[in-house]
């Protein structure tokens, strides 16, 4: 992560002293192994051999914490999660004490007692006030000179920081600077409402929370464009749509390529890199693909390629990734930009024309963009490097390593889902979930098998009914699945039992937000609840065979695939708080298997 650094420079922990590590538990014996140890590979590669708190230690150190700041880290929190357990209050009463007890006094949001009872009385709200020192150090740094970027694991609060570092980004801002400075950006629209929500509890002056904008990135993209155009665009959505019409063009041309095959390569290949002539597809790399195409097919690749984009230009339509490319390439030569500050959340899904708007919706220079976002847990498959796009968070980069929601059982089970995987940090390394935990204690997540179907929506439901009985309220209850119907069938078998439920992504709901949750896996993709059941994780079905690219097609595609499944899989589970259960009929998923 960090520039080539001199041999001098190029020891973690020069900056601390022998004192100061004693201090902090590392035992006087591993002193001359730590003072060697020059980077966080070296140290991630102790991991198992170092005791837990020790490493902890060091890891926050290396992560940029000063000593003060990993003593109340990590020192004082293995000391509180040992009086929390012995306390058990509710977990959420537990998770505010830590909150407070950690927070060095709150950042200057509190108007008055009110505003803070108001807090009080809402424990999930606490993140507005009381931000851990890791936290609040990437969120209210006075300024990064260029890119900078918060990862983590599910939960460790990247959103959080997000929130903060806008509403610091908007105080910053010159009196004179118009309303919508900055932008707050993510991936799909329902990511957005809920940022703009959060924007709302963080920031009560409206005067002040009108200085940033929050859309996200397709919406953004449309609007530029439309305002290019003089009309509003027409939309090609449906991917089926796409699909056959990338068939009857191979068809017509006589080529022997496959619609995922064309589509993918448009996508990934032409679209990432903006391309436009057949001289610059002939010259691309086409890294990250896995079937070598000769300059002769590339030439017919190209063919199929300018026959699609033809057609939807004929037809006056447009496909999401198209309007964001040109929405891209109408403010790269303009030398006014929309905005003075970027800040985008979810951003390891974000493609790379994508990339290119964000980058030219700012000046380069002095907190342009700020990045928030967690390659665990790609789920739409596109896979950039930061660098070849213009955007260098190298010195800037931060990883939060404490989880707030989840309780530490499943957090370790969830995380086991990825063991053996090996995650891009989109800056030309390696991410990992070194050092990522949860303070809090529960139960063991809970299996479920069933014979079949209806066996196991049965035995969901008389659970999900229990849970109710038991006082759980139903909103505080999420379902996720792989595809809609199921959960359209799960929610019958819910109303059946005189459960409330609540579809996401449909008009069906009763108690306006109040019933138990359904939603897909994507659909869940940022949100938390308290219970949380993933359903239907079967053999055929997780992963989803229909969104394989078939290995013979492209050997490379279909790993990324089963890749981002697996990650999905593993989004579902990392929204519960308290209990997850997973179930599944006939053969389990075979990532359940390991
Ligand atoms: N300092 C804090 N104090 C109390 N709660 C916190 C704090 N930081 C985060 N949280 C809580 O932890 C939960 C997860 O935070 P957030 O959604 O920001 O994490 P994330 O890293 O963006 O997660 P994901 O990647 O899974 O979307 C939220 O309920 C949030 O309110």
């Amino acid at each position: 992560m960090h520039h080539a650094p001199t041999e001098a420079e190029s020891r973690l922990f020069t900056d601390v002293a022998d004192k100061e590590l004693t201090r902090l538990g590392i035992d006087p014996d591993l002193l001359p192994l730590v003072r060697n140890l020059s980077t966080e590979a070296h140290l991630d590669a102790l991991r198992k051999i170092l005791p837990e708190q020790q490493y902890d230690v060091l890891a926050g150190l290396a992560a940029g914490l000063t000593p003060e700041d990993v003593w109340r880290e990590s020192v004082a929190v293995h000391a509180e999660r040992t009086a929390a357990t012995e306390a058990r209050q509710t977990p959420a009463e537990d998770e505010l004490a830590a909150s407070m007890a950690r927070s060095q006094g709150r950042i200057a949001l509190l108007s008055g007692p009110e505003e803070l009872l108001d807090v009080l009385s809402r424990p999930f709200d606490a993140w507005r006030i009381f931000l851990h020192p890791s936290q609040r150090r990437i969120a209210y740094h006075p300024s990064y000179n260029g890119p900078a970027r918060v990862t983590g694991g599910p939960g460790t609060g990247k959103t959080v920081v997000a929130l903060h570092r806008a509403l610091h980004l908007a105080r910053q801002l010159p009196d004179d600077a118009p309303d919508e400075s900055v932008l707050l950006t993510t991936y799909t629209r329902n990511l957005a409402a809920d940022l703009r929500h959060g924007l709302e509890l963080l920031i009560p002056d409206q005067a002040l929370r009108a200085k940033i904008r929050v859309v996200n990135i397709d919406a953004l993209a449309n609007q530029l464009v439309r305002e290019d155009r003089g009309g509003p665009l027409t939309m090609l959505t449906s991917q089926k749509e796409i699909n056959s019409r990338w068939n009857a063009l191979a068809r017509r041309l006589g080529l022997d390529y496959s619609d995922v095959f064309l589509d993918q390569e448009w996508r990934q290949v032409v679209l990432a890199q903006d391309l436009r002539s057949p001289e610059a597809y002939l010259k691309a790399s086409r890294s990250g693909r896995g079937t070598a195409l000769s300059p002769l097919r590339r030439a017919q690749v190209w063919r199929a390629v300018e026959g699609f984009t033809r057609d939807l230009r004929q037809a006056g339509e447009w496909t999401f990734l198209q309007v964001c490319a040109e929405a891209a390439r109408l403010l790269e030569p303009r030398t006014d930009r929309p905005f003075r500050h970027v800040v985008i959340d979810e951003a390891q899904d974000l493609h790379p024309a994508q990339w290119r708007l964000l980058r030219a919706a700012v000046a380069p220079g002095p907190d342009d963009l700020f990045i928030a976002g967690d390659t665990h847990q790609r789920i739409y498959g596109n896979k950039v490097s930061l660098r070849s796009l213009g955007v260098n968070v190298s010195g800037r980069s931060h990883r939060l390593r404490i989880n707030y929601r989840t309780t530490h059982e499943i957090l370790q089970w969830s995380a086991s889902l990825l063991s053996g995987q090996s995650l891009d940090d989109m800056d030309g390394g390696t991410d990992s979930l070194t050092g990522y935990r949860s303070v809090l204690n529960g139960g063991n997540p809970e299996l479920r098998a069933s014979a079949d179907k209806a066996e196991e929506i049965a035995d969901l439901t008389s659970r999900v009914a229990q849970w109710v009985n038991d006082g759980v309220e139903p909103g505080e209850i999420g379902v996720a699945v792989r595809y809609m119907q199921l959960g359209k069938e799960i929610a019958q078998a819910l109303e059946r039992a005189e459960l409330p439920v609540r579809l996401l992504g449909t008009a069906q709901a009763s108690g306006d937000g109040t019933g138990v949750c359904i939603g897909t896996m994507h659909r869940m993709k940022g949100l938390e609840f308290r219970f949380v059941a993933v359903a239907g994780v079967s053999d055929s079905v997780v992963p989803l065979a229909s969104t394989l690219t078939p290995a013979e097609v492209d050997a490379q595609q279909h790993r990324e695939d089963l890749l981002g499944e697996l990650s999905l899989l593993f989004v579902a589970c990392t929204r519960a708080r308290e209990v997850l259960r997973v179930s599944w009929h006939g053969a389990p998923s075979p990532f359940l298997a390991a």
